[in-house]
């Protein structure tokens, strides 16, 4: 199935899988009620009082074939004791009733609670993902909602699939972000598509080019892996590269607050010794996030600031070092030599690292956003992108233009100014946003 035809099921799948969630639910709830069907029954109960009545009358029994040999009195007493006897029976099996009806309204009460339990840790964890995931649509929604809006206009003003609508197209294209190259060649691909389906009515055309977006888009990242790369042994080192501004520290101190939420030992490093003011910004996350910080005065060598780092982590007390680093694009031999002699001391004592170089580009600034990723990327060994303030752009076009034009991942996205504002990117997901209220109802 193309991912055009996924992304039209995608919807009606949405609500299957809540159906699926649910049934999970009343399936944990029918397990629970299986462990109470597994607790010991009233059955059971009554067949160990018939197992002591059994051996009360073989006692009886017994005790009858030695009468004919005991005296009067003996037999008097001998009647007393059985019947002490039988009455300590009795009770024993009226103990017995109620100890084993404890026991089971005990067994009942545990499993209650458990199935409560669980299915409050379903219901929490489910709210959870819920909520991650309210607050990433939520945070998408300006970005994603603008390549929609702008080609619903396009199409507004739309009366034949002629030279015209086509530059219009491109215009429309380029506004959205997705990159000069990206819109030729989208406009061009859709010349051929609308030229070979015959498209004629607007959701014809409105689906050929959707359909062909996708396409493209899901070509241009088959060699695309946007995962977050860890060392298999041993501390990870990420280092974070991008001009002033664009919202490294603050993706960083995001990035420490989450790994230290899961459960990792952070330390940052303030190797971006240029900009006044970058250090103690970064400090200033560490105190925050709660983590620690390898700093020197201000001009210090950088190199010497990660070579302090790199030692500490490797002391053993640190699962992952963040490198912090200032990115001054003009100055590229500078730039260029600094990011060598960085990436030359990690590797010279934790051999596989850097395990990921990550770029850090403002949504905002579009076009500059694409020149500054080239020029990085001719610099230095860019694994990933983290593309910050995405929620404050309504031109959700430059995740095509990232990936058609750079073919590097996008793995991060900066969705606000807090620490928890940061999420990794899924590709799909974001696609499905941007192009889901285009896709036309009647087909
Ligand atoms: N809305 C929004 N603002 C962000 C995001 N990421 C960063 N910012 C803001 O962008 C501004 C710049 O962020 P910094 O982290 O200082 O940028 P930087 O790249 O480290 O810049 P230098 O320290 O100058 O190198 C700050 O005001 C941040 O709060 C984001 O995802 N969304």
């Amino acid at each position: 199935m193309g991912f055009f035809d996924k992304l039209k099921k995608a919807f009606s799948v949405e609500n299957e899988d809540e159906v699926n969630k649910k049934q999970n639910n009343d399936s944990h709830v029918e397990d629970a009620q299986a462990t109470v069907d597994d607790a010991p029954s009233t059955e059971q109960t009554d067949l160990k009082s018939s197992e002591a009545t059994e051996s009360i009358n073989d006692f009886q029994e017994d005790n009858q074939k030695e009468d004919s040999e005991l005296t009067y009195e003996e037999n008097v007493n001998e009647v007393e004791t059985q019947e002490d006897v039988i009455e300590e029976n009795e009770n024993l099996d009226v103990n017995e009733d109620s100890q084993t009806q404890v026991q089971e309204t005990k067994q009942e009460e545990i499993i209650e609670n458990k199935s409560q339990e669980e299915l409050f840790e379903n219901t929490s964890e489910t709210k959870q993902e819920n909520d991650e995931t309210q607050a990433y649509d939520k945070g998408l929604e300006k970005s994603r909602s603008g390549l929609g809006s702008m080609i619903n206009s396009l199409l507004a003003n739309f009366r034949k699939v002629d030279e015209d609508f086509f530059e219009e197209l491109e215009e429309t294209l380029i506004e959205a972000d997705v990159g000069f190259e990206n819109a030729m060649r989208i406009s061009e691909a859709l010349r051929q598509e609308v030229k070979l389906r015959n498209a004629k009515k607007k959701s014809e055309v409105s689906d050929a080019i959707v359909r062909k977006m996708v396409e493209l888009y899901e070509e241009d990242g088959k060699k695309e892996d946007s995962n977050l790369h860890f060392a298999s042994n041993g501390p990870t080192v990420f280092l974070f590269v991008g001009v002033n501004g664009v919202g490294k520290t603050t993706t960083i101190g995001k990035l420490a607050y989450r790994y230290k939420q899961e459960g990792k030992r952070v330390l940052l490093c303030a190797a971006d010794t240029f900009r006044a003011g970058a250090i103690e910004q970064l400090a200033e996350w560490g105190n925050r996030v709660g983590v620690d910080v390898v700093k020197k005065p201000e001009k210090s060598d950088p190199a010497s600031v990660v070579f302090d780092a790199v030692a500490k982590v490797k002391e053993g007390d640190y699962d992952i070092l963040l490198v912090d680093t200032a990115g001054r694009l003009q100055n590229k031999v500078n730039l260029m030599n600094e990011l060598e002699k960085i990436s030359r001391i990690i590797k010279r004592e934790i051999p596989d690292a850097p395990h990921e170089v990550l770029l850090a580009l403002d949504a905002t600034t579009g076009q500059n956003a694409l020149i500054q990723a080239k020029e990085f990327k001719s610099v230095t060994n860019v694994s990933g992108i983290v593309l910050t303030k995405l929620d404050g752009t309504a031109k959700g076009g430059i995740v095509l233009g990232i990936r058609s034009e750079l073919h590097i991942p996008v793995k991060l996205v900066g969705l606000g100014e807090q620490m928890q504002d940061l999420r990794i990117f899924n590709a799909k997901e974001y696609i499905e946003g941007l192009f889901g209220n285009l896709i036309s109802q009647d087909k």
